[in-house]
């Protein structure tokens, strides 16, 4: 039996729709509702599901009714800024970019296809290809048995080249669970979809470093929990490559940062970092 016949005789409880008109203060949009954005007319279908921060809507564009698509919101809540969909299609920009130079690969991924801002809805949103549900559905909501046979470990060896491929492209997931991996839909049901990629970084923890410093971070994941660091090798190697940048260090105890936090504190507003450093609320 297909995933799709045991998804057609499974009879979920109560509607997300419903749970979530309950839940959440946000707008949900009803099927037949339509965003317009540009060429494309998004017709809803049916609310997929709802997260923290928005929703998610099985849509077509009214020019082709054959092909659907999934239609992911994000609330704008008054002045705060999520930013989490705006990472998810920087994320997905990097993935149509990379497809361009290996068509073939990045398999695990679903497309890009639209975006933009519902004034109506008061929220942005991003429209990307259909893919099934999410393995924590497959399992939890229509009862799919994903221990069986081989199952588990092609599950395992695709969510792994899904990683694999985002790393790749200098980006971590940081929300790795079952319920951010979904199975295709016809033709691509054996495939496995990395899914939400609103809280993905790069490892930013590197802007402004000194390139070297990865060297020694490498060295650090070499490690096992009961490993004894080599403390001689990582400060003999900094003392080194400070040198070879320009920088030789002829004493550890004189700090190159001397002095600029007085600056930065006489330039800064009250209560700046500089305040709470110095431990003092006077501005001295
Ligand atoms: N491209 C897609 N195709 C089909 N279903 C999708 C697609 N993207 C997301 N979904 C489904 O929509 C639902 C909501 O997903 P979403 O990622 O917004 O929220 P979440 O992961 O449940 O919550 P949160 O983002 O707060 O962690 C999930 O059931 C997910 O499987």
């Amino acid at each position: 039996m297909t995933l799709r016949e045991k998804l057609e005789r499974s009879r979920p409880g109560k509607s997300k729709e419903q749970k979530t008109k309950k839940k959440k203060g946000r707008k949900i949009m009803s099927p037949d509702d339509v965003i317009k954005n540009g060429p494309f007319s998004w017709k809803v279908v049916t609310l997929l599901g709802s997260g923290g921060f928005g929703d998610v809507y099985k849509v077509f564009d009214e020019r082709n009714k054959a092909k659907q698509y999934a239609l992911k919101t994000e609330s704008e809540d008054g002045k705060k800024v999520m930013l989490r969909l705006k990472v998810e299609v920087r994320v997905m920009m990097a993935i149509l970019e990379a497809r361009k130079t290996n068509p073939q690969g990045y398999k695990h991924f679903v497309e890009f296809v639209d975006r933009g801002k519902s004034e109506d809805l008061g929220c942005k949103f991003v429209v990307m290809s259909l893919v099934g549900p999410s393995l924590d559905d497959c399992r939890r909501k229509y009862g799919v048995c994903l221990n069986d046979r081989s199952t588990p470990y092609i599950i395992a060896i695709q969510s792994l080249e899904a990683v694999r491929d985002l790393h790749a492209l200098g980006y971590l997931h940081r929300d790795i669970k079952p319920a951010n991996f979904a199975v295709g839909l016809g033709p691509t049901e054996p495939t496995v979809f990395m899914l939400d990629f609103g809280i993905c970084r790069t490892k930013e923890a590197y802007r402004g470093v000194p390139r070297n410093m990865k060297t020694i971070v490498s060295y650090v994941d070499t490690l096992s929990f009961q490993s004894a660091p080599d403390y001689p090798f990582m400060i003999n190697f900094l003392f080194t490559m400070s040198s070879q940048a320009g920088f030789p260090i002829n004493n550890i105890n004189t700090g190159a940062w001397v002095g600029n936090l007085k600056n930065k504190k006489d330039s800064g507003r009250n209560g700046t970092r500089s305040d709470k450093l110095s431990g003092s609320s006077d501005g001295d």
